[in-house]
């Protein structure tokens, strides 16, 4: 049986717990939120949570709600195998970002993340504008960053000093370290920084090699494909684990929220690595040109000529699909009533749609 310290909980929260939950409550730490649909964790493993009813009405913002992370009080019931939350205990730090279009509302992503590792790759992804604003966000939440550049089997010795060096010369001073989940070199360094009952993140783009690093950690399964099973009123929902305890009782939290965060830099990534691609679409037939088989397409032309290579222009395809199908679910998020399910509904008409092009 684990004990509340071994989840996080310190005397900081302890402090707060008599007054937040008084005698007929306890404490628990949320592991999964889908939705309506919470999953708490306390000394004996996970259960299925919903909210009180009174917390809805009393929540100013959606920000004052649970999120994976935090600490609340619970009562619980059918023999313990059902919570009800109660009351969510004050942040100690978060991960949040500013909605769309507006600058004074946020989304909670996570809470209580003690150590965010912000994961650039060296080569494609490497950026310097984006680790600050990964950066920036950390100390808005008060979690302290440790910046991975990982891939460096892809660059040599040379060019990773000079990005190293860069990174100084931004006036970063958050711990680097460089690693390859390829060779294995650095990866004992970042075994070692990480503190059993202590909480971690990885933030970063989309494709740094955030899931291979953690997937060596936990096991290959722990966030792929293990999933809790949320109960409420009947209705079953599968949710992937959120909040994961490793073995060596190190603390992970990897939130489908953070993941969006990584897609949407992913976009602008792409737009600037591979400016001279979107230049010459402009130049296709057709405005929606998949450059595949269309008639007039000049980037095709430009990979017969040999002025693109086909090897870059792969790179570039795989990237975008990646890139269009969160531009998708992003916007679709803002539209919250949504499901998931009738949502990929929707990307797979838009896919069949795009049979008929549109010509400029
Ligand atoms: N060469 C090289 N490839 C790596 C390394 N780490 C990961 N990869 C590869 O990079 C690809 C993306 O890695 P992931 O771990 O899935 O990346 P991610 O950051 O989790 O991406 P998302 O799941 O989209 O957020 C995979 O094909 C990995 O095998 C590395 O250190 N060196
Ligand atoms: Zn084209």
């Amino acid at each position: 049986m684990v004990k509340m310290r071994d989840l996080g909980f310190d005397d900081w929260f302890q402090e707060k717990s008599a007054e937040l939950c008084g005698m007929d409550n306890s404490v628990a730490r949320v592991a999964a939120v889908d939705r309506h649909y919470f999953t708490i964790r306390n000394e004996h493993g996970e259960i299925p949570a919903e909210l009180a009813g009174r917390m809805y009405f009393q929540a100013g913002s959606p920000s004052d709600l649970p999120c994976v992370g935090d600490w609340v009080c619970v009562q619980y019931h059918s023999d313990d195998t059902y919570a009800i939350i109660h009351g969510v205990f004050p942040r100690k730090s978060f991960v949040r970002r500013k909605r769309a279009g507006s600058e004074v509302e946020y989304q909670m992503i996570a809470a209580n993340v003690d150590v965010a590792f912000i994961v650039q790759s060296c080569h494609f992804d490497f950026n310097l504008a984006r680790l600050n604003r990964y950066l920036v966000m950390a100390a808005d939440g008060h979690v302290e960053p440790v910046v991975i550049l990982a891939k460096t089997d892809l660059i040599s010795h040379e060019e990773l000093q000079e990005k190293l060096a860069a990174v100084k010369q931004a006036g970063i001073t958050a711990r680097i370290i460089p690693l390859s989940n390829e060779t294995g070199k650095g990866l004992d360094v970042f075994h070692e920084v990480l503190v059993p009952g202590r909480t971690y993140c990885l933030l970063g783009s989309s494709g740094v090699g955030k899931t291979t690093l953690i997937n060596g950690l936990a096991g290959r399964d722990a966030y792929a494909t293990r999933a809790v099973s949320a109960t409420g009123e009947g209705t079953h929902t599968t949710t992937r684990r959120q909040l994961i305890v490793l073995n060596t009782g190190v603390l992970f939290i990897d939130t489908p929220g953070m993941r969006e965060l990584g897609l949407m830099d992913r976009g602008e990534g792409i737009r600037r690595e591979f400016d001279d691609i979107l230049e010459l679409s402009r130049a296709c037939r057709f405005t929606d040109c998949s450059h595949t088989q269309e008639s007039g397409c000049a980037v095709l032309a430009a990979i017969a000529d040999g002025n693109i290579s086909e090897e870059r222009f792969h790179s570039y395809a795989k990237l975008r699909k990646e890139s269009e199908f969160h531009e998708m679910s992003y916007l679709d998020k803002r539209n919250k009533d949504k499901s998931f399910g009738r949502f990929l509904k929707k990307v797979g008409k838009g896919a069949k749609r795009r049979g008929n092009k549109r010509e400029r």
